[in-house]
């Protein structure tokens, strides 16, 4: 009994190496950008898009850094003013002047704020386009060797990372470094010697921040990358849910992935930890400052060397110093984690997408589907070789068995043809073209999988079937379910070709399921088909349905079928014999007998008997 699922081009093969010697890509990751500058001029690249709104937030951080230092000189002036004995500028008036400078302060920290939100909202929906479409033109080796939740996360949690940050770390950060600037140059300008005192501190500020964040910054990183992988681990629970149920896993999967947790805690409980001592440290250095300016101003004062309304600004300013060094502290945090969830997206923006197709590429228009394999070697890893010196010939029409033990190279000359990966040596021809000269996409549409595993969307029955060919009208629907012997079953469900399937494809059954998968192929309307025969039973009349429907599918187009059935291989135009990756016999299924080689031996062992 056959069990089969029929796709269309679309489905990815199961897992594969990403770094495959001789790859159809070629693929070897590009250097990755490892530093922080390269990181930050890529995000810097995104936000450049918004220059003018750019501009004008740094307007508005100017403007809200130069309020902030306004307000203390002000006072300070009108102190100094009233133990002069007063003739300044009126109370009325210098008040009013402190309320506008505080009330202009709110405003440009508030419209800063808004736009820069708008502008890391845009950036992040740019990336997150640009990281979708990216993951849409990386070859299928790419998701073979990583978990589909594991790259999702960079979708959703690293890019979040990214936004939170330029939303609002960003700007303090930036008006944080200006302030310093700022307050620097008038604490300068009011006492070159109380500014020194403010900044014996510095040094002292830098190394504690170098310490913690040597540490924090590894933290962060595992940090995300163990969420990544807790994310992968619970999407490949989620979906092998019936396997664990079945095996009683349950107990070990809850261990694997308190482990996972744990291990995000530990990561997330020491970065945090660690990075909770950068306040304290600051609180700590900034009182120390804090008492040098005081007691020597105290002294200055009194030997009249400055006036109270000096000190008063200082000390003022000297809080006002440290605080953007606390901001910058405390926002330092929040980069390092968009660091590395920045650095995560842009690892995979960075991963080479499945080789250009050369410009002399052509688009066939039809394809009768005759097939050569000339001297055919391909290597997954350098060194050994997975498939050696395959030749043979398919006419259009025929229909090809793949027989041969587990790991004889079934698969992969399936993958060849379909350009997943290109040959090392030899030429693989359709319709005597190098199917390197054919663009991969035009290519692709002529042909047809039917795999064990079907790919199936929450969806209606008629657009799963319909994503065969997108622009097929309902008619030509029920007309491919027919012939594929779908028809009947689906009109006895309640709402027949608009019953709601989930992804999963539970609702329906696994023969239901394969009679869809033959229906979406028919409409797909290949000249090459891929049938990959499974061993697990589905009844009896099920199954027969399944057989008319793959008869009338492979009829008029070359099919290869990766065959365990004697019935499938008997039928067969040709049968090619793989064996440690080689093509050690081929012929129909009376001349292998006649050989009495490694077919016969088959036959006469397992495969006669069968299916009989
Ligand atoms: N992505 C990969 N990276 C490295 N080696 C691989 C990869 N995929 C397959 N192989 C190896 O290549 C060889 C051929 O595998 P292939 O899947 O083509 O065999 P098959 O004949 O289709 O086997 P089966 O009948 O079990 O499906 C095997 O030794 C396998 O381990």
């Amino acid at each position: 009994m056959l069990k089969t699922f029929v796709e269309p081009f679309r489905h990815p093969y199961p897992k594969l190496d990403a770094n495959a010697a001789g790859s159809a890509a070629g693929r070897k990751p590009k250097a990755k950008a490892k530093n922080w500058s390269g990181t930050l001029g890529r995000i810097w690249q995104y936000l450049a898009r918004r220059k003018a709104k750019l501009a004008l937030v740094l307007l508005m951080v100017v403007a809200s850094s130069a309020l902030a230092l306004l307000g203390p000189y002000l006072i300070g002036v009108a102190v100094d003013d009233f133990l002069a004995g007063g003739g300044g500028a009126p109370w009325v008036l210098f008040l009013t002047g402190l309320g506008a400078v505080y009330i202009g302060f709110s405003l440009s920290s508030w419209l800063q704020n808004i736009w820069m939100i708008e502008i890391a909202q845009e950036t992040v929906y740019r990336m997150r386009i640009d990281l979708f479409r990216q993951l849409h033109r990386l070859p299928i080796p790419f998701f073979g060797t990583r978990q589909q939740g594991e790259i999702m996360s960079r979708l959703t949690n690293d890019i979040d990372n990214v936004s939170s940050t330029l939303n609002s770390s960003a700007i303090q950060i930036f008006s944080s470094v200006l302030t310093l600037i700022g307050t620097l140059a008038v604490m300068l300008y009011l006492s070159p010697l109380l500014t020194l005192l403010t900044f014996m501190v510095v040094p002292l500020m830098m190394l504690g921040m170098r310490w913690i964040t040597r540490r924090t910054g590894p933290l962060y990183k595992e940090r995300q990358k163990n969420l990544g992988e807790l994310n992968g681990y619970i999407e490949e629970t989620l979906s092998g849910q019936r396997i664990i149920k079945a095996f009683s896993q349950e107990e070990r999967v809850m261990r694997e992935f308190r482990e996972r947790n744990d291990a995000i805690r530990q990561s997330g409980f020491w970065a945090q930890t660690i990075s909770g001592f950068i306040p304290k440290l600051m609180n700590a250095l900034n009182n120390l400052g804090f008492a040098l300016v005081a007691g020597v101003g105290g002294i200055l004062a009194i030997r009249g060397a400055i006036t109270v309304g000096v000190i008063i600004v200082f000390v003022e300013y000297s809080r006002q110093f440290t605080r953007p060094l606390n901001d910058l502290a405390n926002q330092w945090n929040t980069l390092l984690s968009a660091i590395a969830g920045a650095e995560r997206v842009f690892e995979v923006m960075d991963e080479e997408v499945e080789e250009r197709d050369e410009g002399a590429a052509v688009t066939l228009q039809q394809v009768e589907g005759a097939v050569r394999f000339s001297d055919v070697s391909f290597s997954y890893e350098e060194g050994g070789d997975t498939l050696e010196g395959i030749s043979f010939e398919a006419k259009p029409g025929e229909m090809i068995a793949l027989v041969g033990p587990t790991g004889a190279g079934k698969t992969t000359l399936i993958q060849l043809l379909s350009r997943f990966y290109n040959p090392s040596k030899g030429v693989i021809t359709v319709d005597g073209r190098d199917i390197t000269s054919i663009r991969r996409e035009s290519l692709r549409s002529h042909m047809a999988f039917v795999l064990q595993d079907s790919f199936l969307f929450k969806g209606t029955i008629r657009e799963n079937i319909r994503f065969g060919r997108l622009d097929a009208t309902d008619e030509e629907v029920e007309e491919a379910s027919r012939l594929a012997n779908a028809h009947s079953f689906i009109m006895r469900l309640q709402d027949g070709y608009d019953k709601m399937l989930d992804a999963d494809g539970s609702g329906i059954s696994q023969g239901q399921r394969q009679l869809l998968a033959i229906a979406r192929a028919i409409l797909a309307n290949p000249s090459i088909l891929v049938l990959d025969e499974a061993t697990s039973s589905i009844d009896t009349v099920t199954e027969l349905k399944i057989q008319e429907g793959l008869q009338r599918l492979m009829k008029g187009r070359t099919s290869f079928v990766i065959a365990h059935r004697l019935n499938t291989i008997r039928q067969a135009d040709k049968i090619l014999v793989l064996k440690d990756g080689r093509l050690i016999e081929q012929g129909s299924h009376e001349e292998l007998l006649r050989q009495e080689g490694f077919y016969s031996e088959l036959y006469q062992g397992t495969l006669q008997g069968e299916d009989e």
